[in-house]
């Protein structure tokens, strides 16, 4: 293998060793504890495993966690006013509703309203916005963790040239504002792009969000590309079974990226301890205390 690996899981480990020691901090010097409510509605066994994931991990940082989990038939008249109950109380700090919700409620209007400080997801119309227009906003986990790995990995992103896969609003649309942001060429490559390989092959970064597995493969990278794949998808083995694998056909593109990151172990990790920073980060504001350094956009 000739990329180097971008250890998701390692990265993950010391934003969340940060995040819990500037939580030790709020607690210690102002008495004040993040919290972080996440609400989840129906049953999906993979959303089960990410909450339980989440809610452990954000006790692990010292901060309060609460989990409602709702039947699949609520209402969307008691969702909304479950996150009204959770807009007013100000034990908590950040609130996520995990997606995808049942067809019955309009997601568009549960997102809309959640109070836009305590959008930790960064999904909320004003936070899209503001992002959009280069202004302070809560930024969208799965991206952010993305752009730390890229900015730990090359420093400066400044003139580079980054194709981000997939135009969806919570991994490919944002992704490709922080990159812009960050002075990156970008462009945003979807299903109906005309040469799809060989708009790739321009890429010094590469971010795979398509959702199809081991799509991206060697002839589409250039010698020496980060890869970032954001890809989570549950595949067949062989023999019975299932297993992860990403957008990104890894074996074959490690063969010739210069920089790679794994699934499981990648983007998926830090997407949780983004979540985290991002309570941390609006805890912060909601108290007018300095924010968490490294870990904002
Ligand atoms: N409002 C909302 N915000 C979200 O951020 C959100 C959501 N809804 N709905 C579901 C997706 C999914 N998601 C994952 C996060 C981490 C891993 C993760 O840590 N994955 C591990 C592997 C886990 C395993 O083995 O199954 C890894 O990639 O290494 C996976 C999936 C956040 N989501």
């Amino acid at each position: 293998m000739a990329a180097k690996l971008i250890d998701g899981k390692a990265f993950a480990a010391s934003v969340r060793e940060r995040v819990g020691e500037h939580v030790s901090r709020l607690v210690k010097e102002h008495g004040i504890q993040p919290g972080l409510a996440v609400v989840l509605v129906g049953e999906n066994p993979a959303s089960e495993v990410y909450v339980r994931s989440k809610g452990k991990a954000t006790k692990e940082a010292g901060m309060k966690s609460v989990e409602h989990k709702l039947d699949e038939k609520t209402s969307e008249a008691d969702l909304l006013s479950l996150i009204d109950e959770l807009n007013r109380d100000e034990t908590i700090h950040g609130i996520l509703v995990q997606l995808p919700v049942p067809d019955h409620i309009d997601a568009e209007k549960v997102l809309a309203a959640i109070d836009p400080a305590k959008d930790v997801d960064g999904f909320h119309i004003s936070n899209v916005g503001l992002l959009g227009t280069g202004q302070k906003s809560m930024v969208p986990c799965t991206p952010l963790g993305c752009l730390m790995m890229l900015r730990d990995h090359h420093g400066s992103l400044s003139g580079m040239e980054a194709v981000v896969i997939g135009r969806s609003n919570i991994v490919g649309k944002p992704m490709a504002q922080l990159l812009l942001k960050d002075s990156c060429t970008v462009t945003i490559a979807h299903s109906r792009t005309k040469d799809l390989p060989g708009v790739v092959r321009r890429a010094d970064i590469v971010v795979a969000a398509v959702g199809r597995p081991n799509m991206v493969t060697a002839d589409w990278i250039k010698p020496g590309t980060t890869v970032i794949d954001v890809g989570i998808n549950r595949i067949e083995k062989e023999g019975g079974g299932t297993r992860l694998v990403g957008d990104v056909d890894f074996d074959d593109v490690s063969k010739v990226a210069g920089a790679i990151t794994p699934v499981p172990g990648g983007v998926g990790p830090m997407t949780i301890a983004c979540l985290l920073a991002n309570t941390v980060t609006a805890c912060c504001r909601a108290n007018g205390l300095a924010e968490p350094e490294g870990l904002t956009a």
